[in-house]
This record gives C-alpha cells, structure tokens and sequence, in this order.
C-alpha cells in the first residue's frame, strides 16, 4: 500500500549517499548462517524491505539477528538453527530466501522451500542450484509447491553452469565450502557481489579461488567462524542516481559509487551525453548537453546491468533519436514500456526488443511498478514529467532502494512516499 507521488521538473543538484549493496547483502546473510559459533557483523547494509525480510527468514530459523537499522549495521548469531523450514509468508516475497538453503543444508541436513520471490521478470529458473546440489550428493524433491532439499553431509564435484547465475554461483559456492573435497565450478558468475560475497566467506576460512575467472575452485573445509564485513557499495543505485542527474540536466556527487562496478554502463550514458568525474573518492556526475540516443545489449558482468535497464529506458525516452534495447537476461522485463507510454513515450517492444522513440516529453500520470528497477524507472520519468505522476506498487521499489523520497528531495526533487487506502501492495 506504499506509493511514490512525484512532481517533475526541478533540477537536481547536491549529494546522494549511495546504499550498500542489496545483491550482496542478501548472499552474506545466508553465508552468516553457515558460522556455527559466534556473531557475525555486516556494515554499510542498506536499510531496505527486502533485507527486513532477509531478517525475519534468519529469525524463522532460528537465528538471532539484530538489525541497527540507523547504524546501517546487521549482527547475526547462527550458533543455534532450529527449523529447515524457509516458510511461504516471508520466503515468497523476496529473491533472496533461496541463498539460505546451503546454510540449512550445512547446519540441518536439509531445506525446505515453501516459496521464492523476487521480481517478476519472465521465467526465473533454478534448475542450475537444484542440478548443482544434486552433484554435490543432495536428494532434491521439486513438489508442486514445496522444494525439499536433503544432504547427508555434501561431497565436492566438478559443476557448470549453462549461463553464469548470479545467486546460482553464490548458492553453489556456499554449498562447496563446507563440503568434503574440491568442487570446481564453471561458467561461474562474475558480478562484483560475487566477488564480495567470497571476500567475506575467505575471511570467514572459506577456501576459494578464481572469483572472477568465471572458473572456480572450492576446498571444502570443516567449519566456518563468523567475521565482520562490510557490504560494498550498491553499483545499481549509484547508476540510478547518476541517470536521476542526467534526466533533470543537473549535477550530483555521488559518495560511495565505484566507477569500476558501474562498468559498460558508464560508457554508455557518456555516450548519451553524461559526464563522470572522480573527486577522489566522490564521483561527480552531470550533463548539459542534450542526451544522444543508444543501443544497449544486457548481460551478464562485465556486460550491461539487466537492472539497470529499466531506468536506462527512461533516460532514452528523452534522447534525440531512437535508442535500440535488446534484452537478453530476462523474458519478462518490458512491462514498464506500457507504463512508460501512459506518460506520453514512443516505445515500441517486439519479443526481447525494444525501441524507444525520443526525444518524447513526458506528463505526469498514474502508473504502476511492475518490478523493483520498473518502479525506479517510473520514479526518474516522474523527474522528467510536468505534472506530478503516481506509482503504485511502490513496496517494490523499497525492496531495494533505502529512503529514496529523502535521498531524492536532498537533491531538490519533489518526490514523497506515501502509504495509500487502496488494495495494491
Ligand atoms: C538477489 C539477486 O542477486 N538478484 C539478482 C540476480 O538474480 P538471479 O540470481 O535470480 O539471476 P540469475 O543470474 O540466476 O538469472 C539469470 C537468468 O538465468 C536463468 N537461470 C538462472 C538460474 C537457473 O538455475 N536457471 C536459469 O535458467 C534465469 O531464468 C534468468 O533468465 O541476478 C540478476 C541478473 O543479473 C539480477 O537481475 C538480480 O537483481
Ligand atoms: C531483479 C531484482 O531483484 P531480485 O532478484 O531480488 O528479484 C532486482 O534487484 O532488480
């Protein structure tokens, strides 16, 4: 029942603080769960929906965790886990439910999976975590509505992927560390979460190399002691900051964005016509040219950001000229066009193809998120809109960015969130 109500039109300028990362806090909290004794300590956790979630699915399975929300601070004792059980009402409602089952695995002999949420983004398989497990030596009973995993204490293997999975890799690394013998695992996912996530699990004596090869390989070891690690910084908010800038025409500093991790997205928008600078540690964004078209063609790291694809289209709606999309991570990830088109944009989608036609001026208009960086996207169009425009839907766009209204507004946007009488979520 959370909606965005945003009126467009002001420029943004001033300081954005980039979150930590939702795609590798999630995976650390499910690592966390693999210590035995003692209490783990994850810094710079961004204060978001869906790590709330990730702290009530630690909780149900008896886990102790604190979360110091205005210290951005998670603490996790998983000395004690009493239940295999990842229940629907939490487990449905974010991505992130899958990364606990190598803990359960681990520490109980076995998961059972009532529900897998996440964006609603076309088919979103898990046949390579479950063929995986199975490889490791788990008995995997895919029920119509419930998953049982079981493992009498798992076996390294040689495993592969078909495509790099980002929570495949990570799902298959956990199991790895703790099991007997060497697991090698290629085709393995190169997503600087990935990377962060086996920082975290080497401190944790984890043994583990070639993150980042898209080869790894994993010594199992017989236990894993709980460490502190702080979260690296959130490369999709940093980029959706950066396009809030270019849309209004303004300039940003952007504290805790990493121009390495934002990669070909980079090279992208300052083909569009946006200007990035390091100030030391702060990365300066800004555009006062009118934007270019673009072609952009999703992909797994190092190639351009699925998430940040949504947004992009947006930013493509005011361009000079018609940007070409081709998106081939997901194939269910246009709904936001028919949203974007209620705002007065030309996109035309075709299968996994999309053209937007710009530049087309945008009026404010209700409209709905359909997924978390859809929602964000419509966020940015509102920027762009005269007029104010409303999304609904707008817990989707909390699970991820952490006070987007207030961040927004220190910038000068005119962005409020609001809690609505009406049925949606
Ligand atoms: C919590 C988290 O980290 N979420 C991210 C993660 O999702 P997630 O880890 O779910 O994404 P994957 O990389 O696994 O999925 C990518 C594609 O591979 C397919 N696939 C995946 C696994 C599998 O076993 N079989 C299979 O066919 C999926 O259907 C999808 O088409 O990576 C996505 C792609 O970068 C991002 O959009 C998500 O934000
Ligand atoms: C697809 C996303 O998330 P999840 O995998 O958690 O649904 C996302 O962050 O855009």
């Amino acid at each position: 029942m959370v909606r965005y109500r945003v009126r467009g039109g002001n420029v943004l300028r001033g300081t954005a603080f980039i979150q930590g990362a939702k795609n590798a806090v999630l995976p650390m909290i499910g690592a966390a769960l693999l210590a035995a004794e003692g209490r783990t300590v994850l810094r710079n956790v961004p204060v978001i929906e869906d790590v709330r979630r990730a702290v009530e699915l630690a909780q149900a399975v008896g886990a102790k965790v604190e979360f110091h929300e205005s210290e951005r601070t998670l603490v996790i004792d998983a000395s004690r886990l009493t239940s295999p059980v990842l229940p629907a009402e939490i487990a449905r409602r974010f991505r992130g439910s899958v990364l606990f089952v190598p803990a359960l695995l681990h520490r109980l002999g076995e998961a059972i999976i009532e529900g897998i949420g996440g964006c609603n983004l076309g088919s979103r398989n898990l046949d390579f975590h479950y063929l995986g497990y199975k490889r490791l030596g788990a008995m995997v009973d895919e029920g119509e509505s419930v998953i049982h995993i079981k493992a009498g204490g798992l076996i390294g293997a040689p495993l592969y992927l078909d495509t790099p999975s980002h929570t495949g890799t990570e799902n298959l690394i956990m199991a790895a560390a703790l099991a007997r013998g060497t697991t090698i695992i290629e085709n393995a996912a190169l997503e600087p979460e990935v990377l962060d996530v086996i920082t975290m699990l080497t401190r944790m004596g984890a043994r583990i190399r070639g993150g980042g090869t898209g080869f790894i390989t994993v010594e199992g070891v017989d236990e894993l002691t709980a460490v502190e690690h702080t979260v690296m910084p959130d490369r999709l908010d940093a980029g959706v900051f950066a396009m809030a800038s270019a849309i209004t025409g303004g300039e940003v500093s952007l504290v805790g964005a990493s121009l390495e991790h934002l990669g070909v997205v980079r090279w992208k928008l300052e083909q569009m016509g946006v200007e990035f600078e390091n100030h030391g540690a702060v990365l300066q964004v800004r555009r006062n040219r009118p934007l270019r078209p673009i072609n952009v063609i999703t992909d797994t790291y190092p190639g351009f950001a699925t998430d940040l694809q949504s947004p992009l289209m947006t930013v493509a709606c005011l361009a000079e000229g018609s940007s070409y999309i081709h998106e081939r991570i997901f194939d269910g990830r246009f709904a936001l066009a028919g949203e974007l088109n209620k705002m007065g944009a030309n996109v035309e989608v075709e299968d996994s193809r999309a053209v937007v036609h710009g530049p087309t001026p945008l009026r404010g208009a209700e409209v709905t998120a359909h997924d978390l960086r859809s929602g964000i996207a419509l966020v940015l169009a509102g920027l762009a809109a005269e007029g104010e425009t409303t999304i609904g839907s707008g817990y989707l766009i909390d699970r991820g960015h952490a006070a987007l209204a207030q961040r927004m507004q220190s910038l000068g946007a005119d962005v409020v969130r609001e809690i609505s009488t009406s049925d949606e979520v």
